[in-house]
């Protein structure tokens, strides 16, 4: 296949994050902050190269080295094409690690394993090496779903090249019909396989909002082949949110299991508040579905669902002190987002508050070390750019491997392959 990119959005969870590990329904949106993975063949037909620069990783395999043979027995087929597994599969888990003995940071090591394993199910010998890179608009590891924008990408480069999926047609603002969802729902199951090599047990709303976009109610069903329900919401664009990163590092696969922990600990208490949690999605979900935003009631709801939070022990004094700061300037209602224990929290910002104030708060805050983002609900789920959709000279600059690792930051990247060529980008 000739160079191509891969893009997907990464998230804000409303309502419902932990209790979504747990079968509870979640809310959640698609944000216009992306990743994006460019995948261009290698002169070098028989070397695959991963470029990770946001990671600070380069890694290179010989197609060969890869025990295709012994992994063939494990490797489970529906109707010719590569099938999902409940679990990652511990046979290709324990094959594919003599690959990784050289990646010495745990960070370098989960997402080597990602790649290989959607990788070794999605290709075969037969697909000549090619060289991937990824850069993220994303911050990494704030609670965005940059794992999951990451999954996503991987998963639906990997099924092109593999052959399992063709290139999307839909443009930006095409309406895609129920029949076209085939090769989305694709990607979204191998994601959730990605998900599962960053961290270990991943409800599917992370991934499943980077592969479709939008805004949705999403519930985790459990059991074998038991496929979990995904709605879409529509009355999403009233809402008006802050974002905010406290620029705490932590990591999600740790949180889950600290809410496991504690589930184990004290089970009749965690399992009333993931109850209450439910409760709390449900009235939620009803309230964006009517035609008039009760946004008094959401923004106790986002309190309600922070406080929780807070009791499942996720929460951080540095978000604290983000809430604090915008519960004092009455902002709104602020709550974590994502797995919390630092990254990001968002405010639903009540309607007839000014630029003004809006601008001290934001102000404030970047004083006090934070982050704040302003950004848009509701952005465009896994999409595809194909060289030949560009005039010569784009493609000239857009599809430069070196250019595209060396870009220096979030804002050159969205430049440079993000809003300037927006119009050329087909969906699935
Ligand atoms: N741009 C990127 N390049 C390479 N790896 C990435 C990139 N973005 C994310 N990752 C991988 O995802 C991991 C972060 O995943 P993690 O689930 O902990 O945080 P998150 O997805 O940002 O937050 P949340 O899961 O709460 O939404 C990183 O450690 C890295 O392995
Ligand atoms: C913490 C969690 O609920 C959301 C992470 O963004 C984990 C998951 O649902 O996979
Ligand atoms: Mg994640």
């Amino acid at each position: 296949m000739p160079e191509f990119y891969v893009s997907a959005p990464g998230k804000v969870i409303l309502f419902g994050e932990h209790s979504a590990v747990y079968g509870k329904p979640a809310i959640a949106a698609a944000l216009s902050l992306r990743a994006y993975l460019l995948v261009k063949p290698n002169v070098n037909t028989d070397e695959i190269v991963l470029e990770f620069p946001d990671i600070d990783l380069k890694q290179k395999w010989k197609v060969q080295d890869i025990p295709w043979e012994s992994l063939a027995q494990y490797i489970r087929h529906n109707n010719d094409a590569p099938a999902t597994s409940d679990e990652l599969v511990p046979e290709i888990m324990d094959l594919l690690s003599d690959l990784l003995t050289d990646c010495n940071l745990s960070l370098h090591y989960i997402a080597c394993r990602c790649f290989l394993y959607l990788y070794s199910n999605l290709c075969s010998e037969n697909v000549a090496g090619h060289h991937f890179c990824i850069r993220s608009t994303l911050p990494i590891g704030a609670g965005l779903g940059s794992s999951a924008s990451t999954a996503v990408c991987l998963a639906a480069a990997l099924s092109a090249l593999g052959g399992h999926i063709k290139a999307p047609v839909h443009k930006a603002d095409d309406k895609v019909t129920l029949k076209d969802m085939k090769e989305s729902d694709f990607i979204d199951a191998w994601s959730l396989m990605g998900e599962k090599c960053f961290h270990g047990n991943p409800s599917g709303i992370d991934n499943a909002v980077a592969t479709h976009g939008g805004a949705v109610l999403y519930q985790r069903m459990t059991g074998p082949g038991n496929p979990s329900v995904r709605t879409n919401i529509r009355n999403f664009s009233a809402i008006k949110l802050l974002l905010c990163n406290s620029k705490v590092p932590r990591s999600t696969a740790e949180l889950v299991a600290s809410v496991a922990t504690q589930n184990r600990k004290f089970p009749k208490v965690s399992n009333a508040m993931l109850d209450a949690m439910d409760h709390l999605v449900t009235d939620a979900y009803l309230i964006m579905s009517t035609p008039f935003l009760d946004r008094s009631a959401l923004l106790e709801l986002v309190n309600i669902n922070h406080g929780l939070l807070v009791a499942l022990g996720v929460s951080h004094p540095s978000l604290e002190s983000i809430k604090l700061i915008s519960d004092t300037q009455k902002l709104g209602a602020t709550k974590l987002t994502g797995a919390g224990g630092g990254g990001c929290t968002i405010t639903l910002l009540r309607d007839d508050i000014s630029d003004e104030e809006l601008n001290n708060a934001k102000l404030e805050l970047e004083n006090r070390g934070f982050e704040t983002f302003s950004t848009m609900l509701g952005g465009k789920g896994v999409g595809m750019l194909l060289a030949q959709d560009l005039s010569a000279d784009q493609r000239e600059s857009k599809f430069s491997f070196e250019s595209f690792a060396a870009l220096p930051n979030r804002e050159e990247i969205e430049l440079s392959i993000g809003a300037s060529i927006l119009e050329q980008w087909r969906y699935w």
